[in-house]
């Protein structure tokens, strides 16, 4: 999906699948300073976004970019004759040359680094005050848990938290987890635990974290994520009772029809 000025851009098919675009609306939309926002549904948003920016110069008008979940952030290194997909999809944002790249939550470093004039926002730093609050965690007591090394260094800075830390093991081909063991020890049973992390796909290593964070004494276990797909609604997560409720946002995820799942919207961001 795109949207120009915070407005959803609408286009149609023709019948053999190219795209339509309505530049009569694009034009009464753009103004001096323009901001485009990709919320990535699918691969056809990236080819709808260059014909909206290559238009908007076209017409003379300067755009910025607010990414609400960057494609392909998690294809961020090589291994064996795996693809760089991150560094193509990179590379075709920077040919649009935006003045501004923001990009919410990126998996690693990586992403700012490949993309040309961009910064990172982390509305999940932002949103832990709310979901202590909403959770009656207590900080004096309670545990944040981060699933990964790369889940600690993105928010292990956080100050005024107790927190353990996982240990996973993926297989980066078929993305299926060996292993997750919990690093660090807790004073005594009885404890509230979130876990913290950028993406939920099918929600396996939160299952599994939940599950093991339950075996060494939590007695209720949350979910902070930015990110979650609606693949999640076919991963085992939702008829587990393993984890109590998932605090997310709107970047990936369509609206909500359970309470197992609570959406902020990005926009306030
Ligand atoms: O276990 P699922 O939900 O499939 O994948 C989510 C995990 O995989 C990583 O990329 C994310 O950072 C998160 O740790």
């Amino acid at each position: 999906m795109i949207m120009l000025n915070g407005e959803k851009l609408a286009f149609e098919t023709y019948p053999n699948g190219e795209t339509r675009v309505d530049g009569e609306r694009i034009l009464d939309l753009a103004g001096e300073s323009n901001r485009l926002v990709l919320k990535y549904e699918n691969d056809g948003d990236l080819i709808k976004l260059m014909f909206v920016k290559r238009f908007l110069d076209d017409h003379r008008y300067p755009a910025s970019l607010y990414v609400y979940y960057m494609p392909y952030s998690r294809m961020d290194r090589v291994e064996g004759a795996s693809v760089f997909t991150l560094k193509y999809a990179a590379n075709f944002l920077n040919g649009l040359n935006f003045e501004q790249v923001t990009v919410v939550e990126p998996h690693s470093d990586v992403t700012p680094a490949l993309i040309d004039r961009s910064s990172a926002k982390y509305p999940t730093v932002e949103l832990l005050d709310q979901v202590v609050r909403d959770t009656g965690f207590d900080p004096e007591k309670d545990y944040l848990f981060f699933p990964d090394a790369g889940a600690q260094k993105r928010y292990g800075k956080v100050k005024g938290f107790r927190q353990l830390v996982g240990f996973k093991e993926r297989d980066f081909r078929s993305g299926e987890i060996r292993r997750l063991d919990i690093v660090g020890s807790v004073d005594k049973p009885g404890f509230k635990a979130i876990i913290v992390d950028d993406l939920c796909s099918y929600g396996g290593t939160f299952l599994l974290s939940a599950e093991k964070l339950r075996e060494i004494g939590a007695a209720e276990v949350y979910l902070l994520v930015s990110h979650c797909e609606n693949s999640i609604r076919q991963g085992r997560i939702p008829q587990s009772n393993a984890i109590d409720r998932i605090y997310t946002t709107d970047t990936m995820l369509d609206p909500s029809d359970t309470d197992l799942i609570h959406i902020y919207p990005i926009g306030g961001f």
